[in-house]
Formats: structure tokens, sequence, C-alpha cells
């Protein structure tokens, strides 16, 4: 993917990196940014908050307003965080860290459940996928963890992009969602783009299966390479491709996706990912329309999603905004949406985060490389706040 033109209407400043906003100031409860390949993103201020995503779309559509930022919760009858942003303001360059992650000692409050429990669960759901009752469902752990020294959202999103700008690294405010998140922020940089839209171009790059990196170059080779023939993994995956050309379908005249998913690497973990790209047929759908018409998609979910999302909610409770999708839409109907996934919810005292991961389950998967898996996609998280991933280790 290339360098992709600015949302048009809105300024361009020639170097927007250096002027982060600062933790403080009175853009705190309202900000957005979202970093990666092609530049960053950054909302500021609150012109109008939306009560619904479909009050969202509609404002769109009738050219009301001049784009709208924020995220969308995993359940997406929960309340959204969107917004129509004073301001908003597009740099080509991505938001990089000024310094390593700053050391910090985390302390683990809670795991939510604990990794046995989670063992047990993710058991439970295989016997009922072998049963007939799904075929892929997505389960997740959270972790509670808390923090010596205030943390500055921005500051934690550019830890969280690392100077690779294939994580599309973000803070959000979460105010816009209600009272109960207020001061609250979502920081993270997902690999996986949900969807993005350019006139009439729609491209998609969902990611399934995974494996852990190794700092061994001979390891870390032979597990990218067994991840690539893995059939469970392979399996996985092909849900997700599946749904996303069946859910398109509805909107484009044509869809690419290559037969088989190429393998991409984070700092922590290897994925298997496929990018599809495809033509809108009616150039009115906007990034906005095509992000709720998907998420979530069964790499958050599962198949059948109904099924998938009725076991989550009753193995889980309320997930919240973990994976949802955070992104913009502009005026034009343009915009980029990633899933909410390798990221923190931070609390209001700036103390207090939760981290979650969760792993795609099938008929053949194993109970105790799934609680391995959801460790390792935490080390994401731990990398950027600077502390040990053993940290959370069961
Ligand atoms: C659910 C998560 O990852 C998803 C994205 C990539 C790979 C996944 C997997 O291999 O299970 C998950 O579908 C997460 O990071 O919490």
């Amino acid at each position: 993917m290339g360098t992709s033109p600015p949302p048009s209407g809105h300024r361009n400043p020639p170097d927007w990196a250096p002027n982060l906003p600062r933790l403080g100031t009175p853009l705190g409860g309202s900000t957005f940014l979202l970093s990666g390949r092609s530049g960053s993103v950054h909302g500021v201020g609150r012109e109008r908050t939306f009560a619904t995503t479909q009050a969202a779309a509609a404002a769109l559509h009738s050219r009301s307003c001049r784009g709208i930022v924020g995220a969308l919760p995993f359940d997406l009858d929960d309340p959204a965080a969107l917004w129509e942003p004073a301001d908003l303001t597009v740099s080509a360059q991505p938001l990089a860290p000024a310094a390593p992650p700053q050391r910090r000692s985390v302390t683990v409050l809670a795991r939510l459940p604990e990794p046995a429990e989670h063992q047990r669960r993710v058991g439970e759901i295989v016997a009922r996928i072998r049963a007939g009752q799904a075929q892929k469902v997505v389960l997740a752990r959270a972790v509670q963890l808390q923090v010596d020294e205030a943390i500055d959202p921005i500051a934690l999103a550019a830890a969280f992009a690392g100077g690779n700008t294939a994580n599309n690294a973000f803070a959000v405010a979460l105010d816009a969602a209600g009272e109960r998140y207020a001061g609250q922020w979502l920081v993270g940089a997902s690999p996986e783009l949900l969807v993005r839209r350019r006139g009439r171009s729609v491209q998609c790059r969902p990611y399934a299966g995974t494996a852990p990196r190794s700092p061994d170059p001979v390891v870390d080779e032979q597990r990218a390479a067994a991840l690539r023939s893995s059939a469970k993994d392979l399996a996985e995956h092909s849900f997700v491709v599946e749904y996303l050309r069946r859910s398109l379908a509805p909107f484009c005249t044509t869809i690419n996706a290559p037969t088989e998913p190429t393998l991409l690497s984070t700092g922590e973990l290897w994925h298997l990912a496929t990018p599809i790209s495809a033509t809108l047929a009616d150039p009115a759908t906007t990034a906005l329309d095509l992000a709720l018409a998907l998420s979530p998609t069964p790499a958050l979910g599962g198949t059948p999603s109904a099924v998938a999302s009725e076991m989550i909610a009753h193995y889980e409770g309320d997930r919240g905004f973990y994976g949802g999708a955070i992104g913009w839409c502009n005026s034009e109907g343009d915009g980029d949406w990633v899933v909410t996934i390798r990221c923190v919810g931070l609390a209001a005292d700036l103390h207090h985060l939760t981290a979650w991961a969760g792993g795609g389950i099938i008929a053949d998967s194993d109970p105790a490389a799934e609680v391995a898996e959801t460790t390792a996609k935490f080390a994401t998280a731990l990398r950027a706040l600077g502390a040990d991933p053993e940290t959370v280790a069961p």
C-alpha cells in the first residue's frame, strides 16, 4: 500500500508531528489520533457528538458534517465514541516515538479470567464447535494493570508505533461515548486494516493466524514457515476472508483477494494476512458505512457471526471497545478504520489500564496453545509500556 492522499477539505500542515497535543491542554477529551503508513490523521476539538452510529452515518450522507472520527464498540448496539472534530488535520509524517519506551514498572492487578479458566473456556468452546454449534469463535481475556507515573496517551501511542509505520498507532479519547467513558482513552497499534476507502477503491487487510516471533533468526524463520503451512491457522484465516467477500459483495462491483494469505509480522508476532481490494458500486457508500457493515469480522467475532457473538457475550461479558474499530471518515466519504486490537484502555486517572488479547478457536484448537497465544499478544502492549512481557505470563 503506497501513500494515500490526505482527506480533502482539511488543512494540511507541513510538519505536524512535533506539535503533538500534550495532556492538560483543553483538547484532552476530544483528541483523535491515527497514524500509519499513509501519515497521521489528527482530530482536535469536538463540534458535535453523535448519539448513535446511524446518526453519524446519516450526517455524512447529508453532507452536514465535515468529517467524523472515533471508535466503534465490538457490539454495535453499545455506545460508540463518534464525533465531528472542530479540526481534522493530516500529516504525511507518521507518528514516531521521541525516544525508546520509558522503562516502567507495571503491576498486574487482575487477570480476567485467570489463564487456567481461559484454557477451560477454550476447551468448552472447542467441544461446542465439534458439536456443530459454530465453526469459529474468537475468545479473549484481559489483564488489569497499574503504573506509578501517569501515562501521556499520545506518548504511549508513539511508543506503540515503535517506529514501524505498518503499526496503525492510535490514541482516542472516549468521552464522546458518554459518562461511563469520561476521561478514558483507547491507545494501541493495530496491524489490521478493517477497511480503507478512497473514492471507489476499497481495501481490507484482515489478519488471522498467529505465531510468536523469536529473537533467534533461525527459529523465527522456522516459526514463520510453520505458520504458513499450518492447516489450523489457514482454516482460521479463511473464515475471515470468506466473510469479507460475502459482506463486501452487496457494495462492490469487483472484489479481488489472493487465494492464499501472505505472512506479515509485527515486532512480536507473525500473522497470516490477506490484502483484499474491491471497487465500490455506489460512490455514496462511505468508509463509515463499510466499517459498520463489516465490523466485527470473524477475526474478532466468529462464524456464524450471531452464534459467535452470543458465545463471546456468555463467556466474556461486555467487551466495550476492544474488538471494534477506530478510524475516521471525511465529507467525501473517504476514510480508514482499523480493528481495535493490540491496545489498552486507559482509565481517567491515567494510572490504571486494561489490555486485551484474543485468539480464533476452531475445531482442532489446542486450549493450552490458545493461552500461550494470548500471552504472546499481550507483549505488544507491555513493550509499549516499557515493561517486561513476562509480567503477564501465567
Ligand atoms: C483477537 C486478536 O487478534 C486477531 C487478529 C490477528 C490474529 C488473530 C488470531 O490469530 O487469532 C486474531 O483473529 C487480538 O490481538 O486480540
